[in-house]
């Protein structure tokens, strides 16, 4: 153990051998900071490093080979000893990748020092998980699924020294229908190779086993759910990736493992569909009616496109211009401090998300879930092109900031978007600015609310007497008077659940606050110096 000048203490600190020079090397155990630096004068662009050691993904002994041996100091020595570090480096826009780099020096019992140390070190990150369940969808996206897994993830899991069990799915359902049956207690966590809809699948598996375990009716509309600890991670290979792309920022295989083998956690909020008392879903991204309900509902159609699918039956459903007449009803979510036209956007560590979720706790330890059905609802009755449930921003490659930009991923509510009857010109322009930085709620026909629960009721349904409960009947005085009912009578849309079709159209919805933690950390704010951890200022931190 090393005493510094300020009176804090390095775990390690030791000349080593780095390519063909000597560095000085530290591993600063109350930092947590593994870094080398050049003891030259400093230099323009001289290559001051430094890893924190939660990104450290392992060490391991190192036989050097005969070509690196015969080059600079090596070939003085009789027999140089060596470890290899591989870490973290973060490139840009959000993309993470495996880096190496090769200490040498001639004393056996210091290599093995620095080994032992970093060993330690790695060992005392507890969050990092030992054992994984993975399920591989192998028809996802471009059906690459096999092959992304076993080429870039699995070596890394491997260095990581990550156990896993494996199942390869042979129909839709199958990973949901095994995690009611597996010993899910031997796992650290679950992985899902997939698209969207692959992740809702494990998701409900997951979601649906610890209500059975814990003896929770799902069909109970009000039931407050018992969260589920065990974290998802998504190794993206679906068609639109959206959780993925919108936890981590990028989607990217080796990024997701890399989240996942440094154990990141990220709390989500997951919303419950019910229709008259019986469970129907769980959305974690998008629960759209109208035109991504049919964008969905058509594009099944035509799988055989692969991810292009979407772009088909976009422009399809574009062209029909269809529009829904029906009733929401919701309730406004007054805990939280942020409202959907903020400017700015959740970050990792989101204070908005870690309020919301203290002033909600606080509110029901007062007056309990119960409550909760008596705070105001609105109601709006009208035509709609899209009805869009947002629990979080649905950012992906196509949309970059998403269909709500300013929408939390723990906040305990959602964003509801609704997209009145407009032109075709119209709704053109409104779905242009989810690729460009204009804002997309700065029409007259969109309006945009965050809200912790909600109903809906299509017109023909409510014709038929069936609506899901009466409490839009209750509100009908406080229709908004600008969109008065019409009497044209057309289809029921679909909805659009994480990108599975829900045929039902009435249906009601509650958000439930960080039910579910993914292996992610959110998207971090953009800073370029960070990328590649290498600071001139790097002599503060030794
Ligand atoms: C003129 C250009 C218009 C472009 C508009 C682009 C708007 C894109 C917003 C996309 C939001 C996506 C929300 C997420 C949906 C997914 O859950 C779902 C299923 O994903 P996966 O399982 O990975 O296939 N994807 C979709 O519903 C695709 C919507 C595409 C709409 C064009
Ligand atoms: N082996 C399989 N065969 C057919 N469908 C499957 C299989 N495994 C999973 N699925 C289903 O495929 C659907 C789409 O998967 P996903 O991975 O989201 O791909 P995409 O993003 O292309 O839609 C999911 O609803 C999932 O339930
Ligand atoms: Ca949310």
């Amino acid at each position: 153990m090393e005493q510094l000048p300020g009176g804090r203490r390095l775990r390690l600190a030791s000349s080593l051998g780095l390519g063909q020079r000597c560095w000085e090397v530290t591993l600063d155990d109350e930092r947590g900071l593994l870094a080398w630096r050049d003891p030259r004068p400093p230099r323009r662009g001289a290559d001051n490093c430094f890893v924190p050691t939660s990104e450290i993904i392992a060490v391991e002994e190192t036989e050097l080979n005969k070509k690196q041996r015969s080059i600079g100091k090596w070939q003085k020595m009789a027999k140089p000893h060596a470890f290899t570090v591989y870490y973290v480096k973060k490139a840009r826009n959000h993309r993470w990748r495996c880096r190496d780099v090769t200490f040498w020096c001639a004393d056996e019992i210091l290599c093995n020092q620095w080994i032992q140390a970093l060993k330690e070190l790695l060992e005392m990150q507890t969050c990092r998980p030992k054992q994984l369940l993975v399920y591989i969808n192998p028809y996802g996206g471009k059906r690459q699924g096999k092959r992304i897994y076993e080429q870039k993830v699995a070596p890394l899991f491997s260095l990581a020294s990550i156990s896993t069990d494996v199942v390869v799915t042979e129909h839709a359902n199958h990973a949901k229908d095994n995690l009611f049956e597996v010993n899910i207690n031997k796992y650290d966590g679950v992985v899902c190779v997939g698209g969207d809809g692959m992740f809702s699948e494990v998701m409900h598996g997951l979601i649906g086993r610890m209500q059975k375990d814990s003896g929770i009716d799902q069909n109970n509309p009000k039931a407050p759910l018992v969260q589920c600890n065990i974290r998802i991670g998504i190794i993206p290979a679906g068609s639109t990736d959206c959780v993925c792309y919108s936890t981590v920022g990028i989607s990217d295989p080796v990024t997701s493992a890399l989240h996942i083998i440094i154990g990141d956690c990220q709390p989500l909020d997951v919303s419950s569909v019910h229709q008259n008392n019986t469970f129907l879903k769980y959305a974690v991204s998008l629960l759209g009616y109208g035109f991504y309900g049919d964008v969905l509902k058509d594009s099944e159609k035509k799988r055989w496109m692969g991810p292009m699918r979407y772009d088909y039956s976009g422009f399809k459903t574009f062209l029909s211009h269809h529009y829904y007449e029906g009733t929401i009803s919701f309730q406004p979510a007054k805990h939280t401090l942020g409202s959907p036209r903020d400017k700015d956007s959740c970050r990792t560590g989101c204070y908005i998300c870690k309020e919301s979720e203290r002033q909600l706790a606080e509110q029901r330890k007062k007056c309990g879930f119960k409550h909760e059905d008596e705070e105001e609802w609105k109601v709006i009755k009208g035509k709609f092109l899209a009805i869009n449930v947002v629990n979080m921003c649905c950012a992906c490659p196509r949309s970059p900031k998403g269909l709500s930009p300013a929408a939390h991923l723990a906040d305990g509510s959602a964003d509801l978007i609704l997209v009145r009857k407009c032109s075709r010109f119209d709704f053109l322009r409104y779905l242009v600015r989810h690729t460009n930085k204009d804002d997309q709620f700065d029409f007259s026909f969109v309006d945009v609310y965050r809200v912790k629960s909600f109903q809906f009721t299509s017109k023909l349904s409510e014709d038929n007497e069936s609506s899901v409960t009466d409490i839009g009947k209750k509100h009908f005085g406080q229709f908004c008077r600008d969109h008065p009912a019409c009497c044209c009578n057309i289809a029921n849309s679909t909805w659009n659940c994480d990108g599975e079709t829900l045929d039902s159209s009435a249906i009601e919805v509650r958000v439930h606050c960080q039910l579910m933690k993914l292996f992610a950390r959110g998207i971090e704010e953009n800073c370029k110096d960070e990328a590649a951890y290498s600071h001139s200022s790097v002599e503060q931190l030794l």
